[in-house]
Order: structure tokens, then sequence, then C-alpha cells
């Protein structure tokens, strides 16, 4: 299963590129990374960027820069130039600025996943909060791949364009018995402030 961390966004409401940015001292996608690695859940971690991004990683992480017909196309694109990259009957997407994200919450939406995946067909699972859908914190099969693309030709950027369309289910992140506000997404510097 390859997991996908999505860094390739303008950042334009954080003022300088999320994905490097800290929490507490950690990079957060480094951060992340750590917490991916710890699930065990994933024989690759990629993170999929912008060109002028990209050299900007870890000399021993796996970056795959957004395809040229799909570039500033958002999370889709992102998503879509990592699945053409590599092959996966599953994969794993959370955005760069989930850096609070933990290992209870992956694997306990990977349960949920796998065990809907067979019975109900399911492509996608995600957390939702509030009936807030996030569709950059979710399992998809690689059924969506080719959805993904139709989208992204027909000019249809929004994530819901994808998981209205296909076998989705959303857990509560209340079902993570966990105190702290893993999901959150940083979106402002404003966000940190409480860290
Ligand atoms: N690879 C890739 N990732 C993207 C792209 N656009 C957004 N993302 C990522 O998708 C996630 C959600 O995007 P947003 O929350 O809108 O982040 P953003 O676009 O960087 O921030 P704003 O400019 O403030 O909206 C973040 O992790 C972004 O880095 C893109 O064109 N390519």
């Amino acid at each position: 299963m390859i997991a996908i961390i999505l860094a390739g966004g303008a950042s334009s409401r954080f003022g300088s590129p999320k994905a490097f940015a800290s929490i507490n001292g950690e990079v957060f996608y480094k951060k992340i990374k750590k917490t991916l690695n710890q699930t065990n859940l994933f024989e690759k971690i990629v993170i999929s960027s912008s060109e002028s991004l990209q050299y900007s990683f870890d000399k021993d992480d796996q970056v795959v820069v957004d395809l040229a017909d799909y570039k500033n196309n958002g999370p889709l694109g992102g998503i879509y130039s990592v699945m053409h990259a590599y092959e996966s009957e599953c994969y794993f997407v959370i955005a760069c600025d989930t850096p609070k994200i933990t290992e209870k919450a992956i694997s306990h939406l990977y349960q949920f996943y796998i065990s809907r995946v067979m019975e109900e067909q399911l492509e996608i699972a995600g957390y939702e909060a509030q009936n807030h859908k996030m569709p950059t914190l979710a399992f998809y099969s690689y059924h969506v791949k080719e959805d993904i693309k139709q989208a992204l030709d027909n000019k249809h950027y929004r994530m819901s364009e994808i998981y209205q369309n296909k076998p989705a289910q959303w857990l509560n992140v209340d079902v993570v018995n966990d105190q702290s506000n893993w999901f959150q997404n940083i979106n402002y510097v404003e966000d940190l402030k409480n860290e």
C-alpha cells in the first residue's frame, strides 16, 4: 500500500509552504512521515508536490511532481500524479497540513476500510468531523484512478466530484478515543498558537 502526503499547494493562507512549517519542533511533513512509518502499513511513502518545491525535501524522500497536464489542479492533480507513477491496490491520502495525525487514527480507518472493501465494494473511506468530510484524510482504492483522470480532463477539480460519485463512507473522528484534535488542519499561522 502506498501513502501519499499531499504537499504541493500554494499555502496562500499560511504564507509559506506548510509542509516545512514546524509544530513542537517537528517539521510537518517529517512528523507525518514518521507516523506513517510507525503504522507499518505502507510499503512506500510518497510526497506529492510541485516542481518548485521538489528539491526542498530531503534527498531520501520520494517526491512525485504533479504531471504537467495536471499541475496547479489542486489535490486531485497530486493524487492522480502519484497513482500514475506507482501502481497499488490502495492508497492512503493525507494532507501535509494535518501534522497531528496519529498511528491509532490511521490504523482505525484502515480496519474500517478493509472490512468493507470486499463485501460492500467500498472505494473510499475517510474521516469526517461535524459532518465535514475530509477527503485528504482517506483511503482510496485503485478503482478511483480513472475517475480522477476523467474529472481532471473535464476540469472538475473539486474532491467532492470523486467521493460523491463513488462508493464512499466516512468515519466520525470521535470513534478514535483521543482527547487531542489530531485531525486539525493547519491553514493559518494562528492555528499553531495553542500548540
Ligand atoms: N500535489 C499537489 N498538492 C496540492 C495541490 N493543491 C493543494 N495541494 C495539497 O492538498 C492539501 C489541501 O490543500 P489546501 O488546504 O487548499 O492547501 P493549500 O492549497 O496549500 O493552501 P491555500 O493556498 O491556503 O488554500 C494540502 O496538503 C496541499 O499541499 C496541488 O496542486 N498539487
